[in-house]
């Protein structure tokens, strides 16, 4: 294993994680207007929504990627998008981890050497049974190009689980899996949020898996509809 480094996390006081208010963004139209969220320790939200109505894009403003046209989001009481470059880089490497649904993993490289950059880079220690949960343990000593789509795909998220973020933002995490490896997924990242006080926020087009979620809303309109 590469070395490892200390990385101590302040502890964030009080229970709101996130908070975003009166976001509005558009490319070529409009695709919300004014919305409102806000995300709880221990807490999960999921986002659904047709095709093309903005989910990904509000997950990236929500996630310090991408800035809105207006509004603002709040972390640790400061609007992501006042910071300096440096410091929203900082909160996106040590604070937030974002799981895309094309993964990106370092190829020629076996699967176990991609783990053991994300604990050099968080000096956070590789948790085995985040590996067995995600039925990835028997796979690390082969190189990425022989796991399946599926098996990367969890090697990706057991990657970013892997540095401790104190919000999970997942872009369709499930969208290479079986239901039933899909439901492990959702077991697994339920089960962080409870175990570290970190957040969730999910966009899918799973219905079911959405439901899951504490919170569940569907983008429509420009705006959040609440469904649960
Ligand atoms: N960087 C960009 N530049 C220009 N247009 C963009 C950009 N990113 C997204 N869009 C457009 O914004 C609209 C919403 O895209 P987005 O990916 O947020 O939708 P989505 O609800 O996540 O869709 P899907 O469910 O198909 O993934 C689309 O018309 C897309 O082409």
């Amino acid at each position: 294993m590469i070395g490892e480094q200390q990385n101590i996390k302040t502890p964030i006081s009080g229970n709101q994680l996130l908070t975003a208010n009166n976001l509005s963004h558009k490319f070529d139209y409009e695709l919300f207007n004014n919305i409102n969220l806000s995300l709880e320790k221990q807490e999960s939200i999921a986002i659904i929504g047709t095709s093309g109505s903005g989910k990904s894009t509000l997950l990236n403003v929500l996630s310090t990627l991408l800035k809105p046209f207006a509004g603002e989001v709040l972390y640790k009481n400061k609007n992501l998008y006042s910071l300096k470059q440096n410091e929203l880089l900082k909160i996106r490497r040590e604070d937030f981890g974002i799981i895309f649904q094309a993964h990106y993993l370092f190829r020629g490289f076996t699967a176990s050497e991609n783990l053991d950059i994300a604990t050099f880079l968080s000096g956070e220690a590789l948790d085995e049974k985040l590996l067995k949960d995600l039925k990835i343990d028997h796979v690390l000593a082969q190189g990425i190009g022989e796991l399946s789509g599926g098996q990367q795909q969890r090697l990706s998220i057991a990657r970013v689980l892997t540095k401790k973020p104190r919000i999970i933002f997942a872009d369709e995490p499930t969208g290479n899996l079986d239901k039933d490896t899909a439901n492990i997924v959702m077991d697994t990242l339920f089960d962080y949020i409870k175990n570290n006080d970190a957040g969730l926020i999910l966009v899918t087009h799973e219905e079911e898996l959405a439901y899951r979620c504490d919170k569940l809303y569907r983008l429509e309109d420009l705006k959040l509809q609440e469904l649960k």
